[in-house]
């Protein structure tokens, strides 16, 4: 069988970073993979003008997954928008079809005490953000600049976006969403504001109707303002959680503190046939970047989420997730995670670590 291409977009900021240690694990675990580099972001921006040049989508298009970095830097803020970093992650979002994000928050054991939530709060935490990725208010047409005819200020400048949702796209993200709670413990609550906006009433119904099809799967709904309330009270009430593009974004990075910092949170974005793209989910960090102290784990472990999802190698996934956990039991600590009686070290000594931890505990390949 032919090697596996991956396209290994670092980016930004901490992204450099942080994909070596990712990397360095992969190349650890003896598989066929063929791991091609490109720009992205304000990196793609100053080498060829654009964050996300055709030849960086074009080997993303033709890899079998996609290992995504983190894109941005505060510097790019006055560019026009079809030119800021943040564009090449939407830009790949859209071009690949990757409607459906995947945020696992786990609290592992050894970090109970890393949370800014009490202890026995988040202990055992394990709950799944399902985030629809393509639709909503971040690609709804039109959006713009215009003078106000109406409202509060008429001849004012306005800004406005649309957030819109059609039915197949809610359909499709709400099957995947009863599929992976009967996997797990059979709950999903789907967040929305019906009780204002039109698109959060059709998304309510139609994850309604859906849910007639998985009689085995228990569905709530709930509000954003109080999910996001709920999320802090009693977090693991919750099993998984399907939801808009924007609350998933807004509502997956309250969700990381749970877990003990965004610094833990993998993602995995899937396109209709499984294949994806693997970022952490959190963003270039441009307050810490350069530093070498950023967690390198999040991204480790979206690599294992691309083994298991994308490259059907669950033993491996399950080789990296465990060597993470034995690091974690060993005491050492990025900055971000540390607390009293831990190890502090730095992004690549943590890369280190782990893949000194797989190389000492082979297991046979899947
Ligand atoms: N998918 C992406 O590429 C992505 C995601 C989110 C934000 N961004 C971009 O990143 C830039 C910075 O955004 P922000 O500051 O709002 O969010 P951020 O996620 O980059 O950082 C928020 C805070 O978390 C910390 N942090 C983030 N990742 C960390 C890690 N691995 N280890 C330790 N600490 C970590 C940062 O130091 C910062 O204090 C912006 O340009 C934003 O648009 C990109
Ligand atoms: C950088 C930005 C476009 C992105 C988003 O809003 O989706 C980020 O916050 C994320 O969570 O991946
Ligand atoms: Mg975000």
């Amino acid at each position: 069988m032919s090697a596996k291409l991956i396209a290994v977009l670092p980016g930004d900021g901490i992204g450099p970073e942080i994909m070596a240690e990712a990397v360095k694990v992969l190349q650890a675990l003896d598989l066929d993979l063929q791991l091609e580099t490109a720009p992205v972001g304000g990196a793609a921006y100053e080498a060829s003008g654009h964050p996300l040049p055709d030849t960086t989508l074009n080997l993303a298009k033709k890899a079998d997954a996609v290992l995504f970095g983190a894109v941005g830097d505060w510097k790019y803020d006055k560019l026009e928008r079809a030119l800021r970093p943040e564009q090449a992650i939407l830009g790949l979002r859209k071009h690949l079809g990757l409607f459906a994000n995947f945020r696992p928050a786990l609290c592992y054991e050894q970090l109970t005490h890393a949370s800014s939530l009490k202890p026995e709060l988040v202990a055992g935490l394990d709950i799944l953000i399902l985030r629809e990725l393509t639709g909503d208010i971040y690609f709804g047409t039109p959006r713009g600049r215009r003078t106000a005819v109406d409202g509060h200020f008429p001849g004012a400048e306005e800004a406005f976006d649309t957030m819109r949702y059609s039915r197949p796209e809610i359909e499709r993200i709400a099957h995947l969403a009863f599929q992976a709670a009967r996997k797990r413990r059979g709950k999903v609550t789907s967040v929305d504001k019906a009780n204002v906006l039109e698109t959060s009433q059709l998304w309510k119904d139609v994850v309604t109707e859906v849910h007639q099809q998985y009689a085995d799967v228990q569905l709530d709904h709930m509000y954003v303002d109080n999910a996001a309330m709920q999320l802090v009270k009693a977090p693991k009430a919750f099993d998984v959680i399907v939801t808009g593009n924007l609350f998933g974004d807004i509502l997956s990075d309250e969700a990381a503190m749970l877990t003990g910092s965004i610094g833990m949170l993998p993602s995995a974005s899937l396109d209709k046939n499984g294949k994806g793209l693997y970022e952490p989910s959190h963003g270039s960090a441009p307050d810490i970047a350069g530093k070498g102290v950023a967690n390198p784990l999040a991204t480790i472990l979206s690599a294992a989420m691309m083994l298991r999802y994308t490259l059907n190698q669950p033993a491996q996934a399950d080789r990296i997730e465990a060597a993470v956990q034995a690091v974690l039991a060993q005491g050492l600590r990025t900055g971000d995670i540390w607390s009293e009686g831990t190890t502090k070290v730095g992004t690549r000594e943590m890369g280190d670590a782990v893949v000194g931890m797989i190389k000492t505990t082979p297991i046979t390949k899947s």
